[in-house]
């Protein structure tokens, strides 16, 4: 059994952190991601700056899959983010609910890290040592904060215009693996849940964290996050969501202990229409946000 978070979590903090900036894995290998400079220094983009420019992917479809890879790409889903790169950092655009919920996530994310991996949380980088590969990065919302909390950040996506890195399949063909992998909103547009987290896990180190945002298919899903947010809000584009492709927080728990991975901790991100607020909660019948370790065994 997993433990729940229940109590909003304040975030503003994150948004203070003294300025550090996104940098890559230092192999050659690896390649880095589009938003960041490789050393300290000041930053050569910024969040109001036109979007990443595009060349590597996380596994393009054209790509023969590798063993510990399969890629679980959806071109279907695939192609509606395409669509619309060049929006990532319009706050008021089609991503405006990733960047409502950026900062809640980010609290979870943080505070998890800094429990599992026993860092200081006081700290102005607390992340400082760690190494995160972000899947399904998208403009790198969450890469960027995390890497001024000190972290070593990788954003891969399988969609090229999204940002600029190589394929996974270099990362996993280098046996490259990271202390903590995210998913953040991604798994409910895969093509194969199951090797979606395959994937997730080989890239994570023994006692690495995997950290997994997504929807719940659940009755309130949909009349929230597909009816609501789509249709009567417009917060997101029509079709954005599949309800059929959602996950519960069992089945994302089943699908974790299938791949050696143990859920440790479980939030749901829940929208408060009187404050206007996102907040963490107990409450994980639409959004939801889980922490899982990679046992040894
Ligand atoms: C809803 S967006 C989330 C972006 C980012 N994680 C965030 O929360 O700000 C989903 C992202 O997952 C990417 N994606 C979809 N299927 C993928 C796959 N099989 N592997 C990697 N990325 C994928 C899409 O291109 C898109 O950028
Ligand atoms: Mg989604």
């Amino acid at each position: 059994m997993w433990r729940m978070r229940g109590n909003a979590i304040s975030s503003s903090s994150l948004w203070r952190q003294s300025l550090r900036y996104l940098s890559s894995t230092s192999s050659a290998s690896v390649p880095s991601c589009s938003h960041q400079v490789v050393s300290d220094g000041p930053s050569t983009s910024s969040r109001n700056e036109t979007p990443p420019s595009t060349a590597g992917v996380l596994a393009s479809p054209s790509q023969k899959p590798n063993k510990k890879y399969r890629g679980s790409i959806n071109d279907v889903e695939t192609a509606k983010f395409a669509a619309i790169a060049d929006t990532w950092w319009d706050h008021h655009g089609p991503f405006k609910p990733l960047h409502a919920i950026n900062p809640v996530r980010l609290s979870f994310i943080r505070s998890a890290l800094c429990h599992h991996f026993r860092k200081d949380a006081s700290s102005a980088t607390p992340l400082d040592g760690l190494t995160i590969v972000d899947v399904g990065c998208g403009g790198g919302l969450a890469c960027e904060p995390l890497a001024r909390m000190g972290a070593q950040v990788l954003g891969v996506d399988a969609v090229e215009k999204n940002i600029k890195v190589a394929s996974v399949h270099a990362l996993v063909h280098e046996n490259q693996e990271f202390d903590v992998v995210l998913a953040l909103e991604v798994i409910e547009h895969v093509a194969d849940h199951m090797e979606f987290c395959k994937s997730l896990a080989s890239l994570t180190k023994k006692n690495g964290m995997v950290i997994i945002s997504t929807i719940n298919r659940s009755i309130s899903a949909y009349g929230l996050a597909i009816v609501g947010a789509e249709y009567v809000l417009g917060w997101l584009p029509k079709g954005t969501h599949d309800w059929s492709k959602f996950v519960t927080p069992e089945e994302l728990a089943l699908l974790m202990k299938r791949t050696s991975l143990s859920i440790e901790e479980m939030a749901g991100v829940v929208f408060n229409p009187l404050t206007q607020k996102w907040s963490l909660s107990d409450d994980t019948s639409v959004n939801y946000i889980a922490s899982s370790v990679r046992r040894v065994i």
